[in-house]
């Protein structure tokens, strides 16, 4: 049984659009929106404890370990594999835990998923290692637990969401490239969802509205009038990405985000970011990177 694993990517996603359609008695917002798997990620790597502790063994700035989806998102897993093999073998099962670093590269409160990523790969990667033999099914309802991003990343496949992100059909989608901008501000998500002035009613669609190389891929993000009011930054980098595409912000912000179909064209608009700016040139991706292991 393998007691590593070293380098697994936690891709960021980028939501091709988002359209909010409702809101559930609980105060979550009904969405539709097609999540779309990019090739900028974050690293993990993950070392079998043989005692039942999860360590995070890198720090990351402004987020304490305990809070850390990667940790909160092992917890979950070692209880659920507990509770299933009390089931199944009814004996005395001796839970594992881990070490698990973390190498940050996508930006915090970025609309990238990133946290989220994190917790998917973190559930695909020690659901292996500890031979928790849950399913995809099970892994993403333990992670929409954690969030409403972590089962797209389960899911392992670019799709059209609707639902609070949960409900999810597989969804082929143009081999693009994008660059990608942090617009040099973080938004907190449920800043966005609270705001009284977003816009809760966008008539639903439906998956076959959409094909590939249409535009239509491509419609409005119902969060971004409410982030670009609240955040000068953000329209700032939107109206500068605009002039080389149709830009629009991912998820609840901050970063913004504009389709290429030749990299070539991606490498140039990469070059005359404005300094001040952090970007990246990203490439669609078909399939999460560890879809194998589940
Ligand atoms: C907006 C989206 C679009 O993909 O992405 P991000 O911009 O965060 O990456 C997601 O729906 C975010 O998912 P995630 O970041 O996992 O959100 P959660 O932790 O579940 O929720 C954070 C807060 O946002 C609000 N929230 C979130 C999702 C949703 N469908 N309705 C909501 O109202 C709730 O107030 C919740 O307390
Ligand atoms: N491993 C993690 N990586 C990033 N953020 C995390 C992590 N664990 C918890 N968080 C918290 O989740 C928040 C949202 O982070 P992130 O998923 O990167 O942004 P977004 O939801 O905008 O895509 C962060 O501001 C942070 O407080």
């Amino acid at each position: 049984m393998p007691r590593t694993l070293n380098n697994c990517p936690a891709p960021a996603k980028l939501n091709l659009f988002l359209h909010v359609t409702g809101r559930r008695a609980d105060g979550y917002h009904l969405l539709q929106t097609v999540f779309q798997l990019v090739d900028f990620n974050d690293l993990l790597h993950f070392e079998v404890r043989d005692d039942d502790l999860i360590r995070r063994s890198t720090d990351i700035p402004g987020v304490p370990e305990q809070s850390d989806l990667v940790v909160r998102a092992a917890r979950l897993l070692q209880t659920a594999i507990r509770a299933k093999s009390s089931v199944v073998a009814g004996s005395a099962y001796k839970p594992l835990g881990a070490n698990i670093g973390i190498e940050k590269n996508l930006p915090m409160g970025g609309g990238l998923g990133g946290g989220s990523s994190d917790a998917a790969t973190t559930l695909m990667a020690l659901n292996h290692l500890w031979q928790g033999g849950l399913s995809r099914e099970e892994l993403m309802a333990l992670g929409l637990q954690l969030g409403a991003d972590v089962p797209f990343f389960l899911f392992g496949r670019n799709a059209f969401a609707e639902g609070i992100g949960e409900s999810l059909q597989k969804l082929d989608t143009p081999r693009l490239w994008f660059v990608i901008i942090q617009p040099g501000v973080t938004i907190p998500t449920e800043i966005i969802f609270s705001s009284s002035e977003l816009t809760r009613s966008t008539k639903p669609v439906k998956m076959t509205d959409f094909s590939i190389g249409t535009k239509k891929l491509f419609g409005k993000n119902d969060l971004e009038a409410v982030a670009v009011k609240q955040f000068p930054e953000v329209a700032e980098a939107i109206k500068w990405l605009g002039n080389y595409g149709d830009a629009r912000m991912t998820g609840s912000g901050a970063c913004v985000f504009c389709a290429f179909t030749e990299e070539h064209q991606a490498d140039a608009a990469l070059k005359s970011v404005p300094s001040q700016w952090k970007a990246w040139k990203a490439k669609a991706m078909q399939e999460h990177p560890l879809a194998g292991l589940l």
